[in-house]
């Protein structure tokens, strides 16, 4: 019988190398050991890609989930596996790591509580889980439009397989869908109960139909199999660790900006968005798992801005010598976008507490670090279908 003791059980291992040892001073190096471990087991390991320490609450069991996140590597999973590990839960990441990075979550590999697996949710999974959170797919135009095959495939066979999990397991699902489901709205601000316009056939379908029937699929499970659903209907979020060479808006113009290079705007710069910080997207999409609202939800921040004042804000705070440079529109690029909470505060007690501003100081400071680490220069990724670049 092995002893309960963990001195003891150490203590029992490679004794003939420890044959010589002081016995004193070997209880002290296995002490050190055993509090080294516990130390270990009570936060993060500071890495480049998140050099501070983030601390783990213990759970007793009963409030301690095992909670599921796939796309858990990316740039939003892994803010909310920070999150779900800082209050002590379990969490295991799926990422076929296409978008997400590895270094999104180094910090954890060597936490007890972490587990992290290679996995494409197109294919399934057995798993023991007690929530999940359906985050896996790529979220920028040029990334999601690369294979838009493979896009449609992640939003579909991704989401049956995870509510089939959800199904077998009775867990609870939370699916980031997003307000590309609008298209280009004609109702302004966008309330859930907006249907939308979406071209069935343009570049963006791949991704705003895959959501669509996403969202479609949640809500047959859980009239057909009793599902627990959540669906968060997720506006544009910024914040550290967005890939640099992510494409969207508010890298590419950071990025432009800290190294003098021309801002590309697409189009005239009148079309709108409303852009939240991450810390408050993570922030919502806990309350709305672990609330009783189970239609849509918006979570984004209404402060709106054209692309050209944004671009002047950001070229601003950067203190940039940068030139605005106008390119063609993209197509189907939707003309306005500005989330209406009201359900969010209504339901789910819930609204943005970052100012646009103060998001983006913490943004420029991550992306000045990746410049550095890049060497000095990134090349943003054009409007074109691209594949992500760089190490994962
Ligand atoms: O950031 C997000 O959360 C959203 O980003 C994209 O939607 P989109 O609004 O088109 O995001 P961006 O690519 O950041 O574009 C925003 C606006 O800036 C413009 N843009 C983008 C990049 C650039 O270099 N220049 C530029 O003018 C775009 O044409 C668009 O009008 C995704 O499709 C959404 O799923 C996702 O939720």
């Amino acid at each position: 019988m092995s002893s309960t003791d963990p001195m003891k059980r150490l203590s029992s291992h490679g004794s003939s190398a420890s044959i010589e040892e002081d016995p004193a001073a070997k209880r002290q190096r296995l002490e050190r050991f055993v509090a080294d471990q516990q130390l270990l087991a009570s936060q993060s390991i500071p890495t480049p890609q998140t050099p501070y320490v983030i601390y783990t609450q213990r759970l007793s069991e009963v409030y301690r989930k095992k909670i599921l996140v796939t796309g858990g590597a990316g740039f939003v999973g892994s803010h909310l596996v920070d999150r779900l590990m800082s209050e002590g839960h379990e969490v295991v990441v799926l990422d076929n790591f296409f978008t997400g990075r590895k270094a999104n979550v180094e910090h954890w590999l060597h936490h007890p509580n972490f587990s992290l697996v290679r996995h494409d949710v197109i294919q399934p999974i057995l798993l023991e889980v007690d929530q999940i959170y359906h985050l896996a797919c790529p979220a920028s135009p040029p990334h999601y439009q690369y294979n838009p095959v493979k896009t449609i495939k992640t939003s579909t066979m991704g989401t049956i397989n995870m509510l089939g999990l959800a199904k077998r397991v009775k867990a609870r699902i939370l699916l980031a869908s997003t307000s590309e489901i609008y298209g280009d709205p004609t109702v302004h601000p966008q309330p859930e109960s907006y249907w939308g316009n979406v071209n069935t056939i343009g570049p963006r379908a791949c991704y705003d139909e895959g959501k669509r029937v996403a969202e479609t699929m949640m809500y047959a499970y859980k009239m057909q199999n009793d599902v627990e659903i959540r669906v968060a209907r997720i506006f544009n979020t910024f914040g550290p660790r967005m890939h640099p060479n992510d494409g969207r808006v508010v890298s590419n113009f950071i990025i432009q900006s800290l190294q003098n290079k021309d801002i590309t705007i697409y189009g005239d710069g009148s079309q709108t968005r409303s852009f939240q910080y991450v810390d408050d997207l993570v922030s919502g999409l806990i309350k709305l798992m672990n609330g009783n609202y189970d239609q849509p939800v918006n979570i984004g921040n209404p402060d709106e801005y054209s692309i050209k004042e944004f671009a002047t804000k950001i070229r601003g705070m950067c203190e940039s010598q940068s030139e605005i440079k106008f390119l063609p529109k993209v197509a189907d690029d939707p003309t306005q976008r500005k989330a209406d909470i009201r359900t969010a505060k209504r339901e789910i007690d819930w609204e943005p507490m970052v100012t646009v501003d103060e998001g983006l100081k913490k943004t420029i400071e991550y992306f000045q670090r990746e410049v550095e680490a890049a060497g000095g220069e990134i090349v943003p990724t054009g409007p074109d279908a691209a594949k992500p670049k760089g190490a994962n």
